[in-house]
């Protein structure tokens, strides 16, 4: 069966902020309270969609969610309208006020994990909304996750949308970050490799001890199966402890697969050489061959890898059979990741090609090309059948630029989030998306 892969990039919404809300994340607590810009933010992420567009993958986008949630703010006991519920809780708890104002559903690699076709047990493509438990400004994503994934992937003949996991600790599930798909081909039967931090149930298994491992072994097994996934075809590898406490909150930050390349760090998992053979027994079942890159501590540190985001990395699978690099402007400005990925592309290895963006306001939140994308394998038939206006295409980018130049703001500082104003220019911004992209009735405003 031929397939391709669709990335879904996360369009930056218009409340795009720095508030330290990430705590084990780097970069987050490095930025916490200065000023972003939002309408750059969007821009940048367009200009990767469109490039990558143009260069003929497949691409579409997964819009922004409304913000600020007022119903996360009234939940917790602020009252009144609208603008006094802002005051008061930016008076009161202005952390929380963040919370409610986060542009986090932008990293759609987060939004949710997703089985091809393929690997299901009903061969429909399932996907589950990642609960997000671990952090208050990411937990109540997944209701308009959902809804906006049942509103683009709608036929039941080929799609089946999970709710989220319980959102308690023992699931603990951040969706895509922790799971990647080998195959031989996109279209081909592959295994599914999950990726944890700790086992909620088994106190002797590794846990980081500085950093919260925001993955559970429950988590990913509960998603296997509710995907209807093979167990013979299906990994799970213990993320390494040492480096969550280093900065690597989820494991897209040390480790990128696509098709039978993955492209990992030495430090990346608990045990390394169990991981690997556990993925070549698996793809064994399907005659495949796992090509493995890996990048030793000699020639990148894991403090290089966190700074740069080496390894939050797309690998784009290209027509001639080798692949891209899809990395951030940072890993030219690191000497060590430059000079190992000049290296790795003169090798003759799988991947011969680098394309890098300025990606600078999602970075600064700890979010590089690999978080923003969701990827989802499609066969021509589903394809078709899913909601055609989300596929990035030239006139959806001049669409979505002017909207942005109109809707955008080129500040957000921390006070700006008790200006009543934003609230209603973010969602005005969100009800001319949903005509802009033909998604009457996403929000449930
Ligand atoms: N690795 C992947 N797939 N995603 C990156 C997500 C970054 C996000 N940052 C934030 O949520 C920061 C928000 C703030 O601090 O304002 C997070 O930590 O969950």
């Amino acid at each position: 069966m031929t397939a391709r892969e669709f990335n879904f990039d996360g369009l930056v919404g218009p409340s795009h902020n720095y508030a330290g809300l990430s705590f084990g994340n780097v970069a987050s607590f490095s930025n916490v309270r200065s000023a972003s810009n939002p309408k750059q933010a969007a821009l940048q992420g367009l200009a990767k969609m469109r490039a990558l567009a143009q260069r003929g993958f497949a691409q579409a986008l997964l819009p922004p969610q409304s913000r600020p949630n007022f119903r996360l703010l009234r939940k917790i006991g602020f009252t009144g309208t609208d603008a006094q519920v802002l005051e008061k809780a930016y008076r009161e708890a202005p952390v929380i006020l963040a919370c409610a104002y986060s542009a986090s559903a932008m990293w759609t690699a987060n939004a949710a994990t997703v089985s091809p076709s393929a690997d299901t047990h009903d061969s429909r493509v399932h996907f589950t909304p990642a609960n997000l438990n671990n952090k208050l400004h990411r937990a109540d994503e997944h209701p308009q996750s959902e809804r906006t994934l049942r509103a683009i992937f709608k036929d039941d003949k080929y799609f089946s949308v999970h709710p989220a996991l319980p959102g308690t600790p023992a699931f603990g599930d951040e969706g895509a970050a922790n799971h990647t798909r080998f195959a031989a081909t996109h279209g081909s039967k592959g295994v599914e490799f999950f990726v944890y931090g700790r086992v909620e149930f088994d106190p002797s298994a590794p846990s980081p001890k500085k950093y919260p491992a925001r993955q559970t072994f429950e988590a990913s097994a509960a998603i296997a199966r509710l995907h209807g996934l093979d167990p013979l075809r299906t990994v799970y590898a213990s993320q390494s402890p040492d480096v969550i406490d280093q900065g690597v909150f989820h494991n897209d930050v040390i480790a990128v697969g696509s098709a039978n390349v993955l492209f990992y760090h030495e430090c990346a998992f608990a045990n390394e050489a169990v991981a690997l053979a556990d993925l070549r027994n698996g793809l064994s079942t399907v005659n495949a061959e796992l090509v493995p890159v890996r990048v030793p501590v000699a020639d990148v540190t894991v403090a290089d890898a966190v700074a740069s985001y080496l390894f939050n990395s797309q690998l784009l699978l290209k027509d001639t059979g080798k692949m891209a690099l899809v990395i951030p402007q940072e890993c030219h400005e690191n000497a060590a990741v430059a000079k190992y990925l000049d290296g790795m592309v003169a090798s003759g290895g799988p991947i011969d090609e680098l394309l890098h963006f300025d990606l600078r306001q999602s970075m600064r939140n700890g979010g590089g090309p690999a978080c923003l994308r969701l990827r989802v394998v499609l066969t021509d038939e589903e394809a078709q059948a899913m909601h055609q206006g989300v596929i990035m295409t030239d006139d959806l980018y001049h669409k979505l630029v002017a909207w942005v130049e109109k809707h955008y703001r080129d500040t957000i500082e921390p006070k700006d989030l008790a200006d009543p104003q934003l609230a209603i220019e973010c969602q005005t911004a969100l009800d001319d998306l949903t005509k802009i992209l033909n998604l009457p009735g996403l929000y449930d405003l």
